[in-house]
């Protein structure tokens, strides 16, 4: 595919940033194509807020750069095309919800005052109600239905689904799906809630310590994996050789009452004494998550132009 509707909603090549001697992100070169609903994942102090920061020009880049849809970021420099809710949704708490959204009427051309409305509904939130006097989850609702408002082309949510009951997720979600069904919409949402992703998310980004480890559509990334389970007097699942050479990686491993059990990386075949069952994106992430040192995974839509020789890519 060529033009624009080839050119990725992101891409970052050797993207990095420091705060003096720490890296908070390193190395991150990735693409999100158009149309595709992210989940940004990674335990806390991952770099998913910082990553976020540099999309949308908030922070500087130590390293590399970022493209958002065919453009590079500068500091500093908002674009219309691009929306982001920050973690600590700023708003003027002492003006009511009308007032907040006639503000992001008059700030954005392409208001869309319907998605905003159908936002602030999940909450049935009043427009004339103060913002100081919401709750936490109803505020949350408010900055949500500013940054979709906006008609962007690229939203970036940082933790928008924290603070609200399962039922508001769940309906969050299923706006922010059928939106971009309609348009091509490009929306990465960071989160801890790992079981929001199921049926959401057709693509995945993981950070580990700063680096991308897991990047691509979850249910590729799931189908390179198996969870295999041992019986006593196998070769143990927690002390097998791995690498490229044995065709599988060890990524977690535990003790069971008669066995061993591991979630294996693997594109050949497993020892005849293991027995291997599907997992699922979730489970892959959370067996990455507490094992930083496992080689990063890419599918090819998510290939950035550098990553690092150790790194695995699915064809
Ligand atoms: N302004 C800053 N000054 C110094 N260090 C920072 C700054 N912002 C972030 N960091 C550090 O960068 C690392 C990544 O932080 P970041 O906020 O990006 O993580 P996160 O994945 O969003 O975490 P969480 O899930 O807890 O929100 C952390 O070690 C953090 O302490």
């Amino acid at each position: 595919m060529t033009g624009p509707a080839a050119t990725p909603a992101l891409r970052t090549s050797g993207l990095g940033k420091r705060y003096g001697g720490t890296w908070a992100l390193r190395d991150c070169s990735v693409s999100v194509p158009r149309g595709r609903i992210c989940f940004l994942v990674g335990t806390n102090g991952a770099g998913k807020s910082t990553l976020l920061d540099l999309v949308c020009g908030i922070a500087e880049p130590t390293t590399g750069t970022v493209d958002v849809l065919g453009s590079p970021v500068a500091r500093g420099e908002g674009s219309r095309r691009v929306s982001f809710l920050d973690q600590n949704k700023p708003l003027f708490r002492s003006f009511t919800v009308d007032e907040m959204m006639r503000t992001g009427r008059e700030l954005n051309p392409s208001w869309d005052a319907s998605l905003a409305r159908r936002v602030l509904a999940v909450g049935d939130i009043p427009g004339s109600a103060r913002v100081n006097t919401l709750s936490g989850g109803h505020r949350g609702l408010v900055a949500l239905a500013l940054t979709l408002g906006k008609s962007a082309d690229l939203v970036l949510l940082d933790e928008p689904l924290a603070e609200l009951d399962p039922v508001a997720r769940h309906e969050v979600l299923g706006l922010v799906l059928a939106e971009a069904a309609e348009r091509e919409l490009t929306v990465v949402i960071s989160s801890h809630t790992l079981p929001d992703m199921d049926g959401v998310c057709d693509y995945l980004l993981l950070l580990n310590q700063g680096r991308v480890q897991l990047a691509g559509e979850p249910e590729e990334i799931a189908r390179a994996h198996r969870r295999v389970t041992t019986v006593p007097g196998a070769e143990d699942a927690e002390s097998a050789d791995t690498g490229t050479e044995s065709g599988h990686t060890v990524v977690d491993s535990w003790q069971t009452g008669r066995g061993s059990g591991a979630l294996v990386r693997s594109d050949g075949e497993l020892p005849p004494d293991w027995y291997p069952e599907r997992v699922t994106a979730e489970e892959v992430v959370l067996a990455h998550m507490r094992n930083p040192e496992v080689a990063e995974l890419y599918t090819a839509a998510a290939l950035g132009e550098t990553v690092t020789q150790e790194a695995e890519v699915l064809s």
